[in-house]
């Protein structure tokens, strides 16, 4: 069976609740391919304003998670919390966390954990940066990322990987379908290795960085290419026409 075209909308820290309610609306509107499943995902504060105007079908991811049980994590959320507010997906191991915040691979392996065991599927994001991919260490630095989460979570069905290499976000340079491809194609072949045919048959491989409505029909003709995460395109209008990218 083929696998459904996926396409994630990371707003990051972007939006106000007008112009998020502005982006629902437009969502509630379109027409988008029946055959891709659609993710959205707004910063925190957002979260409940979204999943109350937007329509059912179309799911809200929380862009982060803890990897505790409710308690005394000032500034966190809890899977449970995701659950009780019906967001049924989050974004984990983001460049920017991972840089930014310094997250490291078993912080971002736990937090997976705790999502994945409570129900709630997770966009994993890896990706190399322009210094390890001219060292030609991608494969190497984007099989490690995904490695230790394979150590701690066996099911991968409820997780989509991003393979988002970190010199194509927010810069306007694209990977080519080719570069995206064989790196799709060696974690595809990893996930065989790693968890077995069948995770390797099923498991959406997504891509992020700079996709545009102008890039996202060349790259979704690949093989190994089950959909995109957008950043920036996805507060715009333009994001339908990257959803409807197979269509
Ligand atoms: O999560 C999304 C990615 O970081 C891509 O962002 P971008 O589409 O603005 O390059």
């Amino acid at each position: 069976m083929p696998r459904q075209f996926f396409v994630g909308g990371n707003f990051k820290m972007n939006g106000t609740i007008e112009s998020i309610k502005g982006i629902v609306k437009h969502l509630n509107e379109a027409k988008c391919d029946s055959n891709t499943e659609v993710v959205i995902s707004p910063p925190a504060l957002y979260l409940l304003l979204t999943r109350e105007h937007l329509r059912p079908g179309i799911e809200v991811a929380a862009q982060n998670v803890f990897d505790k049980p409710n308690g005394a994590f000032t500034g966190e959320i809890s899977v449970e919390q995701l659950k009780d507010s019906n967001i049924t997906w989050t974004l984990l191991g983001h460049s920017e966390r991972r840089t930014i915040l310094q997250e490291s691979d078993d912080f971002v392996a736990r937090k997976t954990k705790t999502a994945i065991d409570g129900g709630v599927g997770v966009i994993l994001c890896c990706g190399e940066t322009l210094e390890q991919r001219e060292a030609n260490k991608t494969t190497e630095v984007v099989v490690n990322q995904l490695a230790s989460v394979a150590k701690v979570v066996k099911d991968w069905s409820k997780i989509v990987i991003a393979y988002e290499p970190i010199w194509a976000i927010g810069t306007g340079k694209v990977a080519t379908t080719e570069q995206a491809q064989e790196v799709h194609a060696a974690i595809r072949s990893w996930i065989g290795k790693e968890l077995g045919n069948e995770a390797a048959e099923k498991t959406r491989i997504i891509y992020g960085g700079s996709v545009s409505e102008k890039n996202c029909r060349d790259l979704a003709k690949e093989n190994d290419i089950d959909g995109f995460l957008v950043g920036g395109a996805s507060l715009k209008p333009a994001f339908v026409d990257i959803i409807n990218a197979r269509a």
